[in-house]
């Protein structure tokens, strides 16, 4: 009886698991929105007359605020002031809003010829609003971490991150394989609308979330152990960045990332104009590295808490990117199996290294430095976000265009991807490098990135 009464929120399995499910509902949700619009490049530059280096802004402007504003450093500082229920709400508010500015540059102004600072305006509202999105959409995701961390604290800590990250990864997937045929079937922005609609139901969702966390922190006093820990302090600013391991782990997640996330916007059109994938389940090609991580990143994860090897399996990711995006890059290959198969062998990569990376951060610095790793990291991982993208609109759009198509009266162009393969491979290459840096650096200062998680 008296266990009972001692027993907090968070002690209950169906209870964390439930608060778990709920703010990975609004992770899900933002996934979606965050990858809706990459496979309708095609179907924005026919309709909307966007080129290829505006797609690329626009792609790059989720980072923007984040790299130019530093927004994830005081998002870093609001969410340890104010607490997880405040920011997550805020952050969930800033994507709503963000995407409903989005939805509205595309369906009041989009197509217009009206310019705002040098930008068509719904180009440049659109990416303001995707901006916004994509502040709310990172400040989410560290305020997840905090939360899983509070939730989870010497419990299934691990697991439950790796069963947000797949669920994250089917709003990416869904987004993938509905938006050419949604959009086709309805108009260019229905599928936005959709995402807008889920973002709203995420809101509704993590308010939820926050009576459930209010009630557990009314209960018998929460060990704070873990929320003082991981106050985002500069003390731990300069302590973070003083180790090296920080920068070779910072360093390996930007590159890795760059090669995934801004490849997988401009996938769709690769699948259509190389590999000749008919348009409607191109998408869901793309989408491929993100179904794949959804059964594997649980499964690696686990691997890697029994057997270790974090480290050998960064480099293993690693050196399967660049395979693939060479291949891709080779320009005599068109059939479309082949295309599928290097889509496998990425979402394989998509899964080994984050599984080994993130559960890395923590080996690599105590816990009251993580949270402020976490927002450093992700922080260094938006530069690349914001200007690969917007790298390779700009190249597509000045060197790689080979001809016109006009489809059902639209006029769009077709490209060469071999220099946008290219310099996707380069990057992948400098990061097997920093995946090796940073497996002599483990051996050097005795990270323990092969050791395994799970004492035996
Ligand atoms: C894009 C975001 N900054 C990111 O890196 N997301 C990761 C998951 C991070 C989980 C950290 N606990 C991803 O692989 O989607």
């Amino acid at each position: 009886m008296n266990q009972t009464s001692n027993q907090k929120l968070n002690d209950k399995t169906w209870a964390r698991w439930s608060a778990l499910f709920v703010v990975a509902f609004t992770m899900m949700a933002a996934y979606y929105v965050n990858d809706i619009m990459a496979p309708l490049k095609s179907m924005l530059e026919g309709e909307l007359h966007w080129t290829s280096g505006e797609f690329g802004f626009f792609t790059g402007a989720y980072s923007f605020l984040n790299v130019f504003l530093l927004m994830l450093i005081w998002g870093g500082l609001i969410l340890d002031k104010f607490g997880i229920r405040f920011t997550g709400m805020l952050s969930a508010i800033l994507m709503v809003g963000g995407t409903i500015c989005e939805y509205a540059a595309i369906t009041r102004f989009g197509g217009t010829e009206e310019m705002l600072f040098g930008y068509k305006l719904d180009v440049f509202m659109a990416s303001a609003g995707y901006s916004v999105f994509g502040v709310g959409a990172e400040v989410a995701g560290i305020t997840v971490t905090k939360i899983i961390a509070k939730w989870f604290h010497g419990k299934e800590m691990a697991l439950a991150m790796g069963v947000q990250v797949a669920l994250a990864r089917v709003g990416s997937q869904v987004a993938y394989a509905v938006a050419i045929p949604v959009a086709k079937n309805w108009h260019l922005d229905t599928p936005l609308l959709i995402g807008a609609i889920l973002l709203v139901g995420g809101l509704v969702s993590f308010l939820c979330f926050t009576f459930m966390d209010r009630k557990l922190d009314r209960q018998v006093t929460i060990d704070t152990s873990c929320g003082d820990d991981e106050k985002f302090s500069f003390k731990d600013v300069v302590a973070v960045v003083s180790n090296p391991g920080f920068w070779l782990i910072a360093l390996l997640c930007v590159l890795f990332y760059s090669c995934v996330f801004p490849f997988q916007k401009f996938a769709t059109e690769l699948m259509v104009t190389k590999y000749n994938v008919s348009e409607d389940i191109a998408g869901t090609f793309a989408g491929l590295p993100a179904l794949g991580a959804l059964f594997l990143t649980p499964v690696f994860g686990g691997m890697i808490d029994r057997r270790g090897k974090a480290a050998s399996i960064m480099m293993l990711g690693a050196f399967m990117l660049i395979c693939v995006h060479a291949i891709y890059a080779i320009p005599f290959i068109h059939a479309s199996w082949v295309a599928i198969i290097l889509m496998i062998i990425l979402g394989i990569a998509f899964s080994l290294v984050p599984s080994a990376m993130w559960p890395s951060v923590a080996k690599i610095f105590p816990v009251k430095q993580l949270g402020t790793a976490y927002a450093l990291i992700f922080f260094i991982q938006n530069i690349g976000l914001w200007g690969i993208p917007a790298l390779i609109g700009s190249v597509l759009e000045n060197y790689c265009i080979t001809g016109q198509e006009v489809v059902n009266g639209k006029t769009t162009n077709l490209y060469d991807y071999t220099l946008p393969m290219c310099i996707f491979t380069g990057i992948a290459i400098l990061s097997l490098l920093v995946a090796f840096l940073l497996k002599s650096a483990d051996k050097q200062y005795g990270y323990g990135l092969e050791k395994a998680n799970l004492k035996k």
